[in-house]
């Protein structure tokens, strides 16, 4: 692919301000978190360790973690008026639509009243979004009002809990654990400067989160892995995929799953993610997704040398876990909240609106004609 172009449409290659949170595509691996790799802190640490990074510049201790977590478990309830809210979304909405109301009706409920209270806010809305999520689908999908409490210990387990309503296996803790920390961060990618346009504005907390949640939706960003999973489920055979991708690519048609704005020959977290769909594929007993997704993987760089984003694997990881496809953005939901919120305190405590400029190119200076002669 040709070197992209340093300026002009999306702001591409430009700097747009300066943050101590994360690098994209500069040291190690290619993505580093307060200077930690991320494939570190992978294999490493734990998601609550990485949200306490990011919300507080250091790796917690034992104890420090430890009381954390504890901070956060009895946040991880909904009150009944928001229960009550979710219940009347329709099944067919989608679930990020869900997850925007869930944030914002939450910050009707118990606002931000000052910025003192910011980490409250953003610990309130990690702990409280597994449930808005799986409250509104098992209610809206099988009828079931779920109880929002469970004594799993992980932010990750609570959501496998809460969705099945049984213990997961400690394959799936972990793979939804390492899930959540690859999502976690991502610099000045398109939500999280969604989040700090609000936050310039000396917004509060749950508007920033809703407004990026919205960014986050689209096909384009946190969208695809929903996107490359109606994708793949296509594909009856790794031959039949190269068949189909080549009519897509004919049809100038995006490929969903694959490419980045910032890095150039590879994204970090897909060879890890791309492992742990490996090992899921087995423990399913059926790889087929799997190989259809490396035979995807292999054509799109052979033939456009685009490579999978963190999200083409990801897709075949979920859906090995019996995570319903249309779950999966919200999933990145629940681990993007870390890096908006502590990008919203960045933002907060050096602000200064964030108001570019626009090249003018309408029409030249001209008198308002009557409208009765129009
Ligand atoms: C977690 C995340 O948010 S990761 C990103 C998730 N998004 C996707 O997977 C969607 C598919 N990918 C894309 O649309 C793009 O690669 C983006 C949005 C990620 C990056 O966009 P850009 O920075 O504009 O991409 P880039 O400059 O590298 O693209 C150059 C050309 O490569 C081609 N290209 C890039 N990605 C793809 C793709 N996935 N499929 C087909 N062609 C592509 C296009 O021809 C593009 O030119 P065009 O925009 O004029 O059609
Ligand atoms: O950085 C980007 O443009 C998109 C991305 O990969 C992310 O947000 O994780």
């Amino acid at each position: 692919m040709v070197d992209k172009k340093l300026s002009g449409a999306g702001l591409r290659g430009q700097s747009a301000g300066e943050t101590k949170l994360c690098t994209v595509g500069k040291s190690g691996s290619g993505l580093t978190y307060c200077g930690y790799d991320v494939s570190d802190l992978a294999e490493n640490a734990t998601f609550e360790e990485v949200a306490y990074l990011l919300f507080n510049g250091e790796l917690p201790t034992f104890d420090q973690l430890e009381t954390y977590k504890a901070e956060l478990k009895p946040m991880r309830d909904l009150p009944k008026a928001l229960k009550e809210v979710l219940q009347r979304i329709p099944a067919d909405a989608h679930p990020m639509d869900v997850m925007r109301t869930g944030a914002s009706f939450l910050g009707n409920l118990e606002p931000e009243v000052d910025f003192s209270q910011q980490n409250k806010a953003a610990n309130r809305l990690l702990a409280a979004f597994p449930a808005i999520m799986t409250y509104w689908y098992r209610y809206s999908h099988e009828g079931v009002e779920i109880d929002c409490v469970s004594d799993e210990d992980t932010i990750g387990g609570h959501f496998l809990r809460l969705l099945t309503g049984k213990t997961p296996s400690e394959l799936h803790r972990r793979v939804i654990d390492v899930s959540l920390i690859l999502y976690a961060e991502h610099e000045f990618n398109a939500s999280t400067f969604t989040a700090r346009v609000c936050a310039s504005t000396l917004s509060d907390m749950y508007s920033c989160i809703t407004a990026a949640i919205g960014s986050l939706r689209g096909p384009l960003h946190g969208g695809a892995n929903e996107a490359a999973m109606e994708m793949i489920q296509k594909f009856s055979s790794p031959a039949d995929a190269k068949t189909q991708m080549a009519g897509m690519l004919e049809r100038k048609e995006k490929i969903m799953g694959f490419g980045h704005a910032v890095y150039r020959e590879s994204d970090p977290r897909n060879v890890i993610i791309k492992a742990w769909s490996e090992q899921l594929s087995k423990e399913f007993g059926d790889s087929s997704l799997y190989d259809i997704s490396v035979a995807c993987e292999e054509y799109m760089w052979d033939t456009k040398k685009l490579f999978c984003n963190a999200d083409f694997f990801h897709a075949s990881a979920y859906h090995f876990m019996g995570i319903p496809t249309k779950l999966f953005t919200p999933i990145f939901v629940c681990s993007r909240l870390t890096g908006w919120a502590a990008h919203v305190m960045e933002q907060r405590d050096n602000n200064r609106i964030i108001r570019p400029s626009a090249d003018y190119i309408g029409s030249e200076p001209r008198k308002v004609t009557p409208i009765s002669e129009r």
